[in-house]
């Protein structure tokens, strides 16, 4: 075996660095493959800024976080349920104890309001929030001792180890030459993917690749690209440690990120509302804006049983996508949820509603301008704020593209909305083009158009100098990646209202 520290005191690209005998700091930063964008984000973040939102994004978001499905369980049954699975299916105890630490959303507000001393006192959408929700807090990182024999994996494969998978075959990419089954090996993602499929190579710490974590092989090594289904290494030794729950418990709960479950808060869905979840696959909004009908319908229904008046409240949710692939994906998963009673789910390119194309009579009257309560547009993005991520591709035409279609997606939703009606806009984005300098664009253009308040605020202001005034920010929701107290992906939310006449 060799001896490593020779090694690790030279290293300049891996993302951990010896700090002392035994010891060393995780030191990784995102790249960009085209610096072009590098730069466009250092013009409105600043250098230093965006070296903290690099840092954060090659780690792992800081809670998972499990959206109750209430329509098949609630939140005691499920947390019952979770335990189960983990100390199941968890071979660690000392996991099953981190992945059984649940928090809720007050735990997590602790965290922010000790910092924002934000003292807004609306308790409903909290209240909501916390009923439906569980936060399993990830740990890390940790810095486990990098060993020898060793592996490289791909980019997809090393990005879901961080999120708590283990290794499959198909995402191995070489190998040092000897491996058998029940050796421990070190894993390593690379960062220039000049690696290829089945390559022996001698050192990682000679390619540019990143080091993720120990686990043990359970192939021989020739076996790692013969077979291309099932679990190649079973990491031990993690970075983060979080818990796997793909495919777990599927019709009880969804993974959906706390940005994008405060979105749809933010969008206030009542019963009798006409809304439109404009650019919906895979659904994860529509269904949550479905499951807070169906709690109102229950609540109305035994209101109503009290009060003998059976008159029921016609709710209508129409979730588009332009891509009938992923229209067929909002169904399955409506269905899964039980939910596909509520949803209206439609192929259809909804930047070209109002305007042209509208041969079928019936959507003349369906997507009719001034018609809906509730608009939300969480369009096509860049996805600049997704984490964790090693390396960013996007080049700066993709940037630019992405603005541009949002403003016309961004033009339909104006006029789709009532006079009244709310619109909330979002984005997991972290470029100012496609969140405050869009917003600028809306409130430029439609003067009928006023961004309302967000409650509770959880996130950080808009961006200074980016086309809104210092109380516009206000208002607008930034969750930074690099805002180590809620720890999420990067995320943008505006919330408006057309004014009436
Ligand atoms: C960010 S994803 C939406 C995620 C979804 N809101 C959720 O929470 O699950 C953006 C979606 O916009 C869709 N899209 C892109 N262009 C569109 C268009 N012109 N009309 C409708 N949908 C579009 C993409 O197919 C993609 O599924």
């Amino acid at each position: 075996m060799k001896d490593l520290n020779h090694v690790l005191n030279e290293m300049k690209i891996m993302n951990f660095k010896k700090i002392g005998d035994d010891e060393y700091t995780n030191e990784c930063l995102m790249e960009f493959k085209d610096i072009e964008v590098l730069n466009h984000l250092i013009k409105y973040y600043g250098k230093e800024h965006m070296e903290r939102i690099q840092k954060s994004m090659t780690q792992t978001f800081l809670y998972t976080t499990i959206r109750v499905n209430t329509m098949n369980t609630n939140k005691d049954k499920l947390l019952i349920d979770l335990s189960n699975h983990f100390k199941t299916n968890e071979k660690s105890i000392e996991n099953q104890e981190i992945f059984t630490n649940f928090k809720s959303f007050n735990d997590i507000l602790n965290n922010i309001e000790n910092n924002n001393n934000d003292n807004d006192n609306n308790d409903e959408i909290k209240n909501q929030i916390s009923k439906d929700t569980i936060f399993i807090k990830t740990i890390g990182p940790l810095i486990p001792k990098p060993i020898y024999p060793q592996i490289i994996v791909d980019l997809i494969c090393g990005e879901a180890v961080l999120r708590g998978s283990n290794i499959f075959s198909i995402g191995v990419l070489g190998s040092n030459k000897y491996i058998k089954k029940g050796n421990m090996v070190s894993v390593f993602v690379t960062i220039d993917s000049r690696v290829s499929k089945g390559e022996i190579f001698e050192d990682c710490f000679k390619e540019k690749c990143a080091f993720i974590g120990n686990g043990i092989s359970l192939l021989d090594r020739d076996d790692y690209h013969q077979t291309r289904v099932g679990v190649a290494i079973e990491m031990t030794e993690r970075l983060y440690v979080c818990p796997p729950l793909n495919s777990v418990l599927e019709d009880k709960m969804f993974l959906q990120h706390l940005p994008s479950i405060y979105t749809v808060y933010q969008l206030e869905p009542k019963l009798g509302d006409k809304i439109i979840d404009m650019c919906a696959a895979p659904g994860g909004k529509t269904t949550l804006i479905a499951s807070l009908i169906q709690q109102f319908e229950i609540n109305n229904n035994q209101n109503n049983q009290k009060y003998q008046n059976n008159n029921e409240i016609k709710t209508e949710i129409f979730a588009l996508d332009k891509n009938k692939g992923k229209v067929k994906k909002i169904i399955d998963l409506c269905k899964r949820l039980s939910l596909d009673k509520y949803v209206t789910c439609l192929a259809k390119d909804s930047s070209k509603l109002t305007k042209e194309n509208q041969q079928d009579p019936l959507d003349k009257i369906r997507f009719q301008s001034n018609s809906f309560d509730k608009v939300l547009l969480d369009g096509p993005c860049s996805g600049l704020g997704s984490r964790p991520r090693l390396i960013e591709s996007s080049s700066l035409v993709d940037l630019t593209n992405s603005s541009e279609f949002q403003k016309k997606l961004i033009d339909q939703a104006v006029s789709l909305l009532k006079p009244g009606g709310i619109l909330v806009y979002s984005t997991c984005s972290i470029n100012p083009e496609e969140n405050e300098l869009n917003v600028s664009y809306l409130l430029n253009n439609y003067p009928e158009m006023k961004l309302i308040p967000q409650i509770p605020h959880i996130s950080q202001p808009g961006l200074p100098n980016c086309g809104l005034t210092e109380q516009q920010c206000k208002l607008v929701s930034r969750f930074d990646p690099s805002d180590s107290n809620i720890g999420t992906i990067g995320f943008f939310i505006a919330k408006f209202t057309k004014i009436k006449n």
